[in-house]
């Protein structure tokens, strides 16, 4: 279940190796009872999964926020299910993160740099409804880091940029599908990629979750992914805003 880490070029190559370097295995408390990130998401019309996170590689630092109050913010404003950065280096992030937004009651998904099967346990352990899987960093061993998430309790958003390797995502069983448009490796975003890899997804035969990931920032780019899509994950947008609710109602008043 190693990735073969070394050829992953750019950001996503460096922050990833360095998870890798850090992953110490210790004792875990048994894990708690969690809402469904899958079920959060199947309601009707596009669910909202809110991002807490705190700086980006992209942006540079956005804001300071205390997790809990911005989980309740976004439960108030209409979210669906909570995406925690727990990454510290790049994105400021922590377990402690992921275990104050668990106030808010919505379903959490650790979103890291996944690399060794540990972090799953590890998020299933702090409160986590779902873990982030990068194809991008797992290739081949999408398959088996999904099987480890079942086996451990936790939904997994099993996430594609390009048309390989969402083949890649099909072939290992993904249930739920996020479309990056952000490119990880250059942090370049492309909004029509979401919607080419969704369609594509679809005609695949893909019967899953669908999410759209990264950019979005108007009513108007919410309302286009519609039909395809059952939910987007908003962050930066999201997280600029002074006022979190009010910013995530007025994105959902035009969807
Ligand atoms: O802040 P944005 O552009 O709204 O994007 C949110 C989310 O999609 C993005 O943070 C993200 C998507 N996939 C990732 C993988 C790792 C780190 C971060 C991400």
């Amino acid at each position: 279940m190693r990735p073969d880490l070394k050829k992953v070029p750019g950001v996503l190559g460096e922050i990833a190796r360095k998870r890798l370097a850090e992953v110490r295995p210790y004792p875990l408390p048994p894990p708690p009872p969690v809402p469904s990130f899958r079920e959060a998401l199947l309601g009707p019309g596009l669910s909202v999964i809110a991002e807490i996170k705190k700086k980006s590689p992209s942006q540079g630092p956005i804001r300071e926020v205390d997790p809990l109050e911005a989980a309740l913010a976004y439960a108030r404003g209409g979210a669906k299910a909570l995406s925690v950065l727990t990454e510290p280096h790049w994105f400021g992030g922590s377990l402690e993160d992921l275990v104050r937004a668990r106030g808010a009651g919505l379903p959490l998904l650790r979103k890291d740099f996944v690399v060794d099967p540990f972090m799953l346990e590890e998020a299933r352990a702090f409160g986590a409804s779902a873990a982030l899987l990068i194809v991008a960093l797992l290739g081949e061993e999408t398959g088996a880091y999904l099987e480890e998430a079942r086996r451990v309790g936790l939904d997994a958003l099993v996430e594609v940029h390009t048309e390989r390797e969402l083949e890649v995502a099909l072939e290992a069983g993904a249930e739920i599908l996020g479309v990056n448009n952000r490119d990880l490796h250059t942090l370049a975003i492309d909004l029509t990629t979401a919607p080419r890899l969704g369609r594509l997804a679809r005609k695949r035969g893909f019967s899953g979750v669908l999410v759209a990931e990264s950019g979005y920032r108007t009513g108007e780019e919410l309302r286009a992914l519609e039909g395809l899509f059952d939910a987007v994950l908003i962050g930066t947008n999201l997280m600029e805003a002074k006022d979190l609710e009010g910013a995530l109602k007025g994105l959902l008043s035009g969807v």
